[in-house]
């Protein structure tokens, strides 16, 4: 039977299948490419059925305890005049959500999995399956054999590459880039956020309760651009060049941005596979079916596919085939769902044309007079629910 598994990455996928697989009996071990769990970060939602599993693990207290506290956002023209603002409550899906640091999120799943495995600082770079095991080499590491491989690797997973195949086969790049990063809290924000937007551009910066200073996000619509993910100096001139004529404190945050210990550039591109699995080895969270930033759902996603993997390979009593297949047709609809918000959420928050703007904006300003069932939240909470979780199976 199934025993051994090695999950590769450690942020939200990886810890909570690692949770949910100890559980369950059987031997996760973890490697994470980072010298420790990556604090900090942007805001991410907890949602619908990731609630669900949130409090099956037990954590649900602590996701709220660990709360943004946001309170709502405020469009302002090139000169910070208000022209539309709408409440957080108006916005969210459901009263249940949790939004809270994805650093936050990653911290609490990696304390409950006392007892797992963890190695930091290494990489797998290579995988050779046979009949009943997979070898592995690491970048670090002396090789060594598993059972199954899991991918909890995000976007630019090394475990799909070296399984499935180039990167580039399964990305749908959706015409935008988004950067993300620490900064001063130039418009003295509390559990607040102010955006500024010209057609297929975002400025914007927000204030979480538990940040210390503020976060900056540009974002801005293009054909794909060529950058190497892992260095800045290839991203900020990108940058400089989208935002080149932007007003209100666009200038500052081009600045910042240059300074910024935590700054993260990146496409926004959902992964679309035909299968997760190949033999031993499989994918989960954004490796297997990121929905992109624009979603809001990426670990939401995580979280329930953790589960469901964890859940199924419980009841195939390690039957990795039957495992896998029972994995994929339980998320299937789910993923396909939550991977069309992402489309909407790119019209609410980087309309491309000035008519766009204008019809988001009116949208905002008449956000309070409208049923909940009218307003973009609907989608959402649909698609966030889209899944029937069954019971956890007993030890
Ligand atoms: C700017 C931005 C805003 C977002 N906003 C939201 C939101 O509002 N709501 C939401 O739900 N989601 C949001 N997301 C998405 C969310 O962060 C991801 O969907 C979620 O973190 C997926 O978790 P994951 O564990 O699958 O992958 P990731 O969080 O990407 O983690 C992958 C982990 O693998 C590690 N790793 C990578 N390569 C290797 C390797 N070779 N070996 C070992 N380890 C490796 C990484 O260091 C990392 O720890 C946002 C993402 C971004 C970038």
């Amino acid at each position: 039977m199934t025993k051994t598994i090695l999950i590769s990455g450690a942020s939200i996928a990886g810890p909570a299948l690692a949770f949910w697989l100890h559980e369950h009996g059987f031997h996760p071990t973890v490697v994470e490419r980072s010298p420790a769990i990556r604090d900090g970060g942007y805001a991410i939602d907890v949602r619908g059925a990731a609630v669900t599993v949130a409090e099956r693990m037990g954590i649900l207290t602590e996701l709220r305890e660990a709360r943004t506290g946001m309170q709502g956002m405020t469009i302002v023209d090139g000169d910070g005049r208000d022209l539309a603002s709408v409440r957080m409550d108006e916005l969210v899906s459901g009263p249940d959500d949790v939004e809270l640091m994805r650093g936050a999120l990653s911290r609490i799943l990696h304390e409950r999995t006392d007892g797992v495995e963890y190695v930091f600082g290494d990489s797998i770079t290579a995988i050779e399956q046979g009949p009943h095991s997979v070898r592995v080499e690491f970048e670090r590491a002396e090789p060594r054999e598993f059972d199954l491989v899991i991918g909890a690797d995000g976007l630019h997973s090394t475990v799909r590459r070296l399984a499935f195949g180039p990167e580039s086969d399964f990305t749908r790049y959706l015409g935008f880039h988004v950067s993300i990063f620490g900064t001063e809290n130039f418009l003295d924000l509390d559990r607040w956020t102010t955006v500024h937007n010209t057609p297929g551009r975002l400025g914007g910066l927000y204030r979480a309760r538990t940040d210390r200073g503020a976060k900056a996000i540009l974002g801005f619509a293009s054909p794909r651009l060529r950058f190497d993910p892992r260095d800045p100096s290839t991203q900020l001139p990108l940058l400089d060049k989208a935002f080149r004529d932007e007003r209100w404190i666009v200038p500052q945050l081009l600045e910042a941005a240059r300074n910024a210990p935590d700054f993260y550039f990146d496409s926004i591109t959902q992964i679309r596979m035909d299968s997760w699995s190949r033999g031993r080895v499989a994918l989960v969270g954004d490796a297997g079916y990121g929905p992109s930033p624009l979603s809001g759902q990426g670990s939401s996603l995580a979280l329930v596919g953790a589960y469901v993997l964890a859940r199924e390979l419980h009841a195939a009593d390690g039957d990795h085939h039957w495992a896998f297949r029972a994995y994929e047709r339980e998320m299937r609809n789910f993923v396909a769902l939550n991977q069309k918000i992402a489309t909407d959420g790119a019209k609410t928050l980087i309309p491309k044309t000035r008519t766009g703007l204008w019809l988001r904006n009116q949208m905002f300003r008449l956000m309070p007079h409208l049923p909940k069932t009218a307003t973009l939240s609907k989608n959402v909470e649909r698609a966030a629910n889209a899944i029937d979780l069954r019971d956890r199976v007993p030890r």
